[in-house]
């Protein structure tokens, strides 16, 4: 059976310690989060170009998309229901092949190269999960892609470990994997993805049907992911974990990309936003708000807020009369 998750193929237990790429990983600053580097994460590993996507049904759900994902980037992309985000995002492993313009990963255009071939670049986690579980065992659906490679033995079990162990899945192995909550075989399809260690990972909605921890739990993942070199794309709903986790924003609003930003001036773009059907993230807000206080508006993250609020709070003790005037002003 072809294989149509992705991965690397390279057979090294120690891949997770290193970059994909297998270069050495310095700490950069991408859109003013630190990040890890690689030589390599500064070159182009998917573009898109004029790219449209109509499906049978007649419906243009791509009109027209130019984007350039660089290796080693963390980015969110976001957009009301329908706008388009899944359809772009199986554009960048070949699931879909485009109506017109190109779509090019590692250089290669997908409509020239089998999604087998592709998916050992990109690995893509469905929306729902239950489209890419079809092992009776947690184990044998972990280690269906590691197999596919070639690797046997020792080698699948390792990559089958640490990739349920990575997902807080290590009791299941010999579940069933429709036993597991929707949640937890979200999990799973994360981990079938894990372990082929392929360069890219494409999460649709990681955070889908997990409790908060859950959700905090996976998002960590994608994030020590990126930090070993890979390239993490997610789509999400939720505004709070894009300010968090994304260095940068794409933007989809009825099949065009129409903001792509960091997430640090996502506030100086609130129009578009909203014409998207998406509001600031709460610290974005909050930041923008506070600014009579002399809070910075350009945060990227609570943390960033509250570090900001605290030592603006410091410096006003003994000063209530100056406070009280500017929250009067900033009524
Ligand atoms: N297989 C399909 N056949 C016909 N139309 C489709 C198909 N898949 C998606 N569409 C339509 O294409 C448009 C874009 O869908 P897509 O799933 O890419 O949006 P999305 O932004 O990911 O939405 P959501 O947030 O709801 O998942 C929508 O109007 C959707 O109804």
């Amino acid at each position: 059976m072809d294989l149509i998750r992705g991965g690397k193929g390279s057979g090294d237990k120690s891949a997770h310690d290193k970059s994909p790429h297998g270069k050495a990983a310095h700490d950069r600053t991408v859109h003013g989060k630190a990040v890890h580097d690689t030589s390599a994460s500064r070159n182009v590993i998917i573009e898109a170009r004029g790219l449209r996507h109509a499906y049978r049904s007649g419906r243009e759900a791509l009109q027209g998309v130019d984007v350039t994902i660089g290796a080693g980037e963390m980015i969110a992309v976001i957009g009301r229901n329908g706008a388009g985000k899944t359809t772009l995002t199986k554009h960048c492993n070949g699931l879909l092949k485009p109506t017109a313009g190109t779509v090019l990963v590692g250089g290669q255009d997908t409509r020239n190269v089998p999604v087998a071939r592709l998916a050992r670049t990109v690995g893509y986690v469905f929306q729902n999960p239950d489209h890419m579980i079809f092992h009776e065992t947690l184990f044998d659906e972990v280690a269906f892609g590691p197999r596919n490679l070639g690797l046997t033995g020792v080698d699948v079990t390792a990559r089958v470990e640490a990739a349920l162990s990575a997902v807080g899945l290590e009791g299941f192995r010999d579940s069933d994997p429709a036993s597991l909550s929707r949640g937890q075989r979200k999990r799973a399809a994360l981990a079938a993805v894990l372990a082929m260690e392929t360069p890219v990972i494409i999460v649709d909605e990681p955070t889908g049907g997990q409790d908060y921890r859950e959700a905090r739990q996976i998002m960590a993942i994608l994030q020590q992911l990126n930090r070993r070199g890979h390239t993490v794309l997610f789509i999400t709903h939720d505004m709070d974990l894009v300010h968090e986790y994304a260095h940068r924003v794409l933007v989809l609003n009825d099949g065009r990309i129409t903001l792509d930003a960091p997430p640090a001036e996502l506030f100086r773009h609130e129009a578009a936003l909203q014409a998207a059907g998406l509001r600031l993230p709460l610290a974005a807000e909050l930041a923008r708000r506070l600014a009579p206080f002399g809070v910075p508006t350009a945060v990227d993250s609570v943390d960033a807020l509250a570090a900001a609020v605290a030592r603006i709070a410091r410096g006003c003790v003994g000063d209530q009369d100056a406070m009280a005037g500017r929250a009067a002003a900033c009524q």
